[in-house]
């Protein structure tokens, strides 16, 4: 089954909010741009909205789609939705008591992510 993830690259001045998946979560022990599973029905700029809201506590004004992904973990086939958060109310933090950091992005590349994050923080790199 595929699940549908929404996943937002919060943006300020030249850093992005990263955080940290707790060991005990599928990919976990890496780090992550925060987001989560889209519900049944729920379109993943919703999804986006309300996990931005439950993991980091802030409530996104503008955003815009980067790139769709999708990956076959083996254990797991995810297709995810990487928006860039231009725009948020509220300043972000690990409300589920992850670690979180602010980081440039070429300091992204210091940073081990899931293996379908690679190719998002290449063009990120890139689009620089
Ligand atoms: N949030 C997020 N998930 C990612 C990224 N890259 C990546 O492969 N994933 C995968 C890991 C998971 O299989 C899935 C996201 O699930 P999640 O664990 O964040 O979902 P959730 O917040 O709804 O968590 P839960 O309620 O199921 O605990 O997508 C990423 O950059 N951000
Ligand atoms: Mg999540």
């Amino acid at each position: 089954m595929l699940i549908k993830v929404a996943a937002g690259i919060i943006l300020r001045d030249d850093k992005v909010f990263i955080s940290l998946r707790k060991s005990n979560q599928h990919q976990g022990g890496l780090w992550e741009f925060p987001g989560g599973k889209c519900e049944p029905s729920e379109s993943a700029s919703s999804a986006l909205l309300r996990e931005l809201k439950e993991e980091c506590d802030i409530f996104v004004t503008d955003y815009v789609l980067f790139k769709k992904i999708s990956h076959d973990y083996g254990d797991k086939q995810v297709e995810l939705s990487f928006y860039k958060v231009t725009e948020f109310q509220g300043d972000p933090i690990g409300k589920e008591g992850q670690e979180v950091r602010w980081v440039t992005i070429s300091d992204l590349l210091s940073y081990e992510f899931p293996e379908a994050n690679k190719m998002i923080v290449t063009e990120l790199m890139n689009t620089q």
